[in-house]
């Protein structure tokens, strides 16, 4: 950490060096006869920050479901960091990842989700480092130490010995966010993080997240109804509808000179 409390470069993704970190190659994903994701192709480069936006049921959660393998594609492959989540290769052969393989590759990969899923039994510094120490098998006081530097990142040093049920919607959200780089991955999944939070408290978990997308090189791909937020954060947006792409590029062209009538429509039914 600097001295003014910022994360350093120490902090975030070690291989943030513009190589492609994600790419989907013709993902399809169908729940019954609703094509959710139609032959989706897109790449992110590590370290930029990428936001997909579009109506409601567009496929933009399933994309991040799809990465944290809580969801696995009908048609074509996903790679992380060159690994394929969804295949490995045995004997020249790509055939269907088993376990093992998910597993590792999955390490590379954060989340937070919308409703905060910490452990309630816990305290705040234990639910930072139970996965370290025990996935990632850190020494405890290794982890313990990490585990401080992020909570002061996020402005929680004072809660350090609370439960989850002590502190605010905001709060949890925060040590959530804490939780998810303690495992230091590659790129940090961002799911409508703020939509589950009274609105007095959205403002303290979007300055930690900017906080963090500007002065750490960490990946993030990022579901928000939050245009300032995603206008701030953002290299790449991405506008869904029905399942595919249909406009990308950066924040100032998506938000003020957007080509496709349907962004058009969209940004102007959520402003
Ligand atoms: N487990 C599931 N079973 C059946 N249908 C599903 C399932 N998960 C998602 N869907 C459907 O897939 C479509 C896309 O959902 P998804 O959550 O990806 O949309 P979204 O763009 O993230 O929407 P929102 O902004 O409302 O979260 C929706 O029609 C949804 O009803």
């Amino acid at each position: 950490m600097s001295a003014d409390n910022k994360p350093t470069k120490e902090t975030a993704n070690p291989a943030a060096d513009g190589s492609e970190l994600i790419r989907f190659d013709g993902v399809t994903k169908r729940f019954g006869s609703n094509v959710v994701l139609d032959h989706m192709d897109f790449t992110v480069s590590s370290g930029k920050h990428v936001t997909l936006i579009g109506p409601s049921g567009s496929g933009k959660t399933t994309i991040l479901r799809l990465l944290m393998t809580l969801l696995k594609p009908d048609e074509g492959t996903i790679k992380v960091a060159g690994d394929y989540l969804t295949h490995e290769e045995r004997n020249g052969k790509l055939v269907p990842a088993g376990e093992k393989h998910v597993r590792e590759v999955r390490k590379k990969i954060g989340m937070v989700f919308q409703q905060f899923n910490l452990f309630p039994n816990m305290g705040v510094l234990r639910n930072i480092t139970e996965a370290p120490v025990h996935v990632l098998g850190l020494p405890k006081e290794e982890a313990e130490q990490r585990a401080r530097e992020l909570l002061e990142m996020v402005g929680l040093t004072e809660h350090i010995d609370k439960y989850p049920s002590q502190l605010s919607g905001g709060q949890q959200q925060r040590v959530a966010i804490a939780r998810a780089l303690a495992m230091r991955p590659q790129v940090l999944l961002l799911d409508e993080v703020t939509s589950a939070l009274d609105p007095e408290l959205v403002a303290g978990v979007l300055d930690v997240l900017r906080d963090i997308a500007h002065t750490t090189d960490i990946t993030m791909l990022c579901v928000t109804h939050e245009m300032n937020f995603a206008r701030d954060i953002s290299d790449d947006v991405l506008m869904f509808d029905s399942g595919r792409v249909i406009e990308s590029g950066s924040p100032e062209k998506i938000f003020s000179e957007p080509e496709h009538e349907r962004t058009r429509e969209f940004l102007s039914a959520v402003r």
